[in-house]
């Protein structure tokens, strides 16, 4: 028997050495190669002369964020796309991400297929894993992200204006429908249902168009909790209120059935679309221009005001209160 068939779960320091191996096969390309990586006490990262670093971290729990049995590959990719999500809010250029990997000891089949999974969006996007750290316990996932960003011209949630229009892209409320299909996958191979699993397990984070709103968008944040709350998170943080107007939400085949308030509480409140709301004046015109760089749908769903609170109107202006603005860990029933 060879030693790897009788020992097929790695040691801590084999699990290090093959994250290190496979994040290299995807990412020895990267543009800006950390000057020590993995291996000593600490990395040690070269900053790009005129650029601030933009740091971020979240975490993945087994049962919270993602079903036990999940697919490892689906697992390592949205632990990075989370992360890369908030640097596209701040306009940022991904270039090194640390991983905290807690779990209890995974087989090498799942390790690698994480780590595939992983590498597959670090190398699309030009991010070096540079280090980490590895316990055992209950399953969790958390990845550090570190960008650069022009000085002076991250985009920061605290400076919209009143009158600017608020925009989101993409498609708000598939990752939150796909999470509530009851067979947890695809039962039509169309389009629209492919799109929103994909958005919930693998979701590709805006970082393009992040990049092409510096110096455009007065204000930015990534939609992670809900449309409602996130949208919210700006309003608090720039001392402002705003109007969403509920019939500019774009609408997809996977809410066909569902009443229009349900359909609205999913796209209000749902989570998980790792798709960005920002603010720009309309001074800025037409938006298709920045479709086209960024690839993406724009869709212009409200208008910033003097003021406090978010007001939701249908198309008769009447109000509507979403049943949750979003995903908040500490408080139950979350929509
Ligand atoms: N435990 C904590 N200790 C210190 N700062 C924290 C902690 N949790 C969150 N923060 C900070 O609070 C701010 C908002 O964090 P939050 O996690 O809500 O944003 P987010 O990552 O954009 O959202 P999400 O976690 O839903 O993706 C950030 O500046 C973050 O660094
Ligand atoms: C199994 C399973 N149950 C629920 C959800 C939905 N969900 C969990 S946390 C969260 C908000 C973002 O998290 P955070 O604020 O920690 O970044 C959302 C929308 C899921 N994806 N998988
Ligand atoms: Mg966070
Ligand atoms: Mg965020
Ligand atoms: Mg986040």
């Amino acid at each position: 028997m060879s030693a790897e068939e009788s020992t097929p779960k790695p040691g801590e320091f084999d699990l290090i050495r093959h994250l290190a191996d496979a994040a290299g096969r995807y990412d020895n390309d990267v543009p800006r190669p950390a000057a020590v990586g993995i291996g000593d006490d600490a990395a040690v990262l070269d900053v790009d002369p005129g650029c601030q670093l933009v740091v971020t971290t979240d975490t993945l729990v087994a049962g919270v964020h993602f079903e036990a049995d999940a697919a490892p590959g689906d697992i390592g990719y949205k632990a990075l796309a989370v992360n890369l999500s908030d640097l596209a809010a701040m306009g940022a250029t991904p270039a090194w991400h640390f991983l905290n990997l807690t779990g209890p000891p995974p087989d090498r089949e799942w390790l690698g297929a994480f780590a595939a999974g992983m590498g597959e969006l670090a190398g699309s996007e030009g991010t070096q894993l540079a280090g980490g750290d590895t316990t055992g316990g209950p399953m969790s996932v958390t990845v550090t992200a570190l960008g650069q960003v022009p000085r002076g011209q991250a985009l920061l949630r605290s400076t919209a204006q009143p009158g600017d229009r608020i925009v989101v892209s993409g498609m708000p409320g598939l990752a939150a429908r796909a999470l509530r299909w009851p067979e947890r996958s695809p039962a039509l191979e169309d389009a629209a249902t492919t799109e929103a699993f994909r958005r919930l397990h693998r979701p590709r984070p805006r970082l393009a168009l992040g990049r092409c709103l510096r110096g455009v968008a007065h204000a930015c944040i990534d939609i992670s909790d809900g449309l409602a709350a996130d949208l919210g998170h700006i309003l608090d943080a720039s001392g402002l209120g705003a109007e969403l107007w509920l019939d500019r939400l774009p609408d997809s085949p996977v809410f066909s059935g569902m009443t229009l308030e349900s359909r609205w509480n999913l796209q209000l409140g749902g989570g998980d679309d790792y798709e960005l709301c920002f603010t720009v004046p309309d001074a800025a015109g037409d938006l298709s221009a920045l479709e086209e760089a960024a690839g993406v749908a724009l869709t212009v769903i409200g208008r910033i005001r003097k003021g406090a609170g978010l007001d939701c109107i249908d198309a008769d202006g009447a109000a509507f209160s979403p049943r949750t603005a979003g995903w908040d860990h500490f408080r139950s029933d979350p929509a």
